[in-house]
């Protein structure tokens, strides 16, 4: 028996979604670490927040004014202000000392807490006195409803509700709330350190000149640059030629500091695709051989003590491909994430695409924007699965369900492999 088949016998192709199954039931994200919240942007948290206490902590002003009785200012008319004691300022961050009575107001700042017995903020702007200190008597010339101008306790964040779940990547407003709650350190996930051993005897490194029947790796580069973007650490191994015994001095000694592993090339039917006896060798278990998907349709997917084992094609653009459905949401799960899938989205096709209907699902490089609130998408010309320069500007894959074709003005299924641009539609979008 041929030996891709040899651990994998009528093993028939899964789809998408089974094989992105098997990877995510097969894996559990990697322990905890704790490490200062400074640090922590980008890192997928690993704990809950629950609010130990109210946001804010207390009734607050909202306003640069005065903490007034509402009541008191019921009629108040720029012509007819009504005047009211000042007994006190509280600039933010100090306590009242006094309580508003009949006929009193405070001093406060934006972020000042509220003194007892006041209901409403008027805004300096509201009043006679605009921002003149040391006024006695202020007169306030529009009425306050109470609540006017006060953030009342509590009401952003309430002690005891769940504030941040675990499994989201750490940005901007979780580094505000965690920082709100007081957790200088915080709990993520460690990030996956993803070993990449590209194999093929043609190859040879980015540094090094070519000879006739040799090609520079470029797919090493390419899934390092994918792997840090989902989370992970690549590891770069230099590339092997297409050696079993190669590939293992490769990797056999670094097996334990990796979380997981991807090989690029030797996954299909050659004399040279060795991957399945490098997996063999290394007492990994194959989880499943081939995809109903294209490029990209003889990945073998292998795990040994729960580390997973991305054998990737060879081509550039089948790897890319790989990478996206396969790699990376077995990445983000090590990582702890709690949508590891990728993002999909529903676009607008612009331009006809020629390739005939095939049996498994195609994934068409393409160009994802937004125009005038709608999506749109351009299929990439070079569709090869050799090709390397149709990946650039790609930040979509448009999926092709199988046997079916796409006509352009059609809504299409889109997997996000990127960010996507706002374009001013110079021509006529197509409808
Ligand atoms: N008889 C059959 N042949 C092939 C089949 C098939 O079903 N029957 N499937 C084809 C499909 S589809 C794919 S995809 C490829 C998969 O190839 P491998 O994963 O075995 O990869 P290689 O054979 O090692 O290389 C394929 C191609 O990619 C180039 N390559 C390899 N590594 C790199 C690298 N690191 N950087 C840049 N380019 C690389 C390599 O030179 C080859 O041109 O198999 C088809 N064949
Ligand atoms: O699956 Mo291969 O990547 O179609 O060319
Ligand atoms: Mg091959």
């Amino acid at each position: 028996m041929h030996r891709a088949f040899a651990d994998a016998p009528n093993r028939a192709p899964l789809s998408v979604e089974d094989a992105q199954a098997v990877i995510l039931e097969s894996l559990a994200p990697l322990p905890v670490e704790r490490i200062p919240l400074v640090d922590s942007d980008g890192r997928v948290l690993a704990q809950a927040v629950v609010a130990d206490g109210d946001v804010p902590p207390f009734d607050r002003s909202m306003m640069d004014g005065y903490a007034v009785r509402a009541a008191d200012t019921a009629g108040a008319s720029w012509e007819r202000p009504v005047p009211l004691a000042v007994i006190e300022e509280v600039p933010a961050g100090c306590s009242p000392t006094r309580r508003v009575g009949p006929g009193e107001a405070i001093r406060v700042m934006t972020g000042s807490m509220i003194p007892e017995g006041a209901d409403a903020v008027v805004k300096f702007e509201n009043t006679a006195e605009g921002y003149n200190r040391n006024v006695a008597t202020v007169h306030v010339r529009v009425p306050a409803r109470p609540g006017d101008n006060i953030a009342k306790k509590g009401e952003d964040m309430a002690k005891g509700s769940v504030v941040l779940r675990p499994g989201v990547p750490i940005g901007a407003a979780e580094a505000a709330v965690l920082a709100t709650f007081g957790v200088a350190e915080v709990a993520v996930y460690r990030r996956p350190v993803v070993g990449i051993l590209a194999t093929g005897s043609e190859l040879v490194d980015v540094h090094e000149p070519l000879s006739p029947g040799k090609i520079r790796n470029s797919n090493s580069y390419m899934v390092a640059s994918l792997i840090r973007a989902a989370g992970g650490v690549p590891k770069l191994f230099s590339a092997v030629g297409d050696s079993v015994e190669a590939m293992l001095a490769a990797v056999e000694p670094h097996l334990d500091e990796l979380d997981a592993l991807v090989t690029t090339g030797g996954v299909s039917v050659g004399d040279y695709d060795l991957i399945p006896d490098l997996y063999e060798r290394l007492g990994a278990t194959t989880r499943f051989w081939k995809v109903l998907a294209r490029p990209g349709q003889p990945v073998r997917y292998a795990v040994r003590d729960g580390k997973p084992f991305f054998g990737i094609s060879g081509n550039p653009a089948s790897a890319f491909v790989n990478c996206q459905l396969f790699v990376l949401p077995g990445v983000r799960r090590l990582g702890g994430w709690a949508h590891p899938l990728p993002r999909t989205v529903r676009a607008r096709l612009v331009n006809a695409c020629s390739a005939p209907p095939i049996k498994p699902d195609r994934f068409l490089r393409a160009r994802l924007y937004e125009a005038e609130g709608e999506l749109f998408v351009e299929v990439a010309k070079g569709q090869s699965s050799g090709m390397i320069g149709s990946l650039v500007g790609a930040n979509a894959l448009v999926r092709v369900k199988g046997g079916t074709a796409v006509e352009p003005g059609q809504v299409v299924d889109v997997v996000v492999c990127g960010e996507w641009p706002s374009i001013p539609p110079k021509k006529k979008a197509l409808r």
